[in-house]
């Protein structure tokens, strides 16, 4: 059907995660949250990212190597210990610096007031002494000497504001050998194209004045940058 065309293969899996469509009938017709990724296994839907990592890794346990994601109750215990406090801290933080420098001027049509943006830069700043302090303390990884999905969707949210020139990870060593970590076990080639997009959003606020569907999409972006 056209619904399963528009989403990608994987392993017979279909996940859903070209932004921009999330608006039409279509993509409300599988999820009313209209927020990418949504992923589809037969007639099973399931939302939010970090439930996909976990259906997926359990579903697939057979093959996919067991640190990513452990089976042992600890283990998995510290990954969605992670996940919970990650949601409203560090990708809360870094999202919002992100959409103040690429979305809301542009919607808006406003300057983004200073203190709007130091608050928001406090906040991440704290988030990041979390991830050093709490999480990764002297470890590798947050897990300890293995690389899990919790460092995977720990480092995009950092990288998510650099291309529009915030660089969280300046005057950070512990977390650029982390990320450089990360890195190299992802292997460099994937780490970069999955990243590819974000490091060029400095030019996104323009690339969506000049798409076709600014127009219907700004007063929907207006509402919720409200
Ligand atoms: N908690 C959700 C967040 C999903 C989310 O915020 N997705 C963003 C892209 S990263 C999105 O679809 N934004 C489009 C919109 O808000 O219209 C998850 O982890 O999957």
């Amino acid at each position: 059907s056209t619904l399963d065309q528009s989403f990608s293969l994987f392993s017979g899996i279909f996940i859903k995660y070209t932004l921009r469509q999330q608006y039409s009938k279509e993509f409300g017709d599988i999820s009313i949250v209209r927020k990418v990724p949504v992923m589809k296994d037969g007639g099973f839907i399931l939302t939010e990212s970090t439930a996909i990592l976990e259906y997926l890794t359990q579903k697939y346990s057979g093959s996919v190597a067991d640190h990513w994601f452990p089976a042992d109750l600890q283990q998995r215990a510290r990954v969605n210990e992670y996940f919970s406090w990650q949601h409203m801290n560090l990708r809360a933080h870094c999202s919002k610096v992100f959409l103040l420098r690429v979305r809301v001027p542009i919607v808006m049509d406003a300057e983004i007031p200073k203190e709007t943006m130091d608050f928001a830069l406090e906040n991440v700043k704290q988030s990041l002494n979390l991830l050093e302090e709490k999480f990764l303390q002297s470890k590798p990884f947050i897990l300890g000497d293995k690389i899990s999905v919790a460092d995977v969707v720990a480092v995009v949210e950092i990288i998510q504001p650099i291309g529009t020139g915030f660089d969280g990870f300046e005057g950070r060593p512990k977390l650029i050998a982390w990320r450089d970590r990360v890195k190299k076990e992802l292997g460099e080639k994937l780490f970069e194209e999955a990243h590819e997009a974000l490091m060029k959003s400095s030019n996104m606020p323009q690339k969506l004045k000049n798409s076709s569907s600014f127009a219907q999409l700004k007063p929907i972006l207006q509402k919720l940058f409200r």
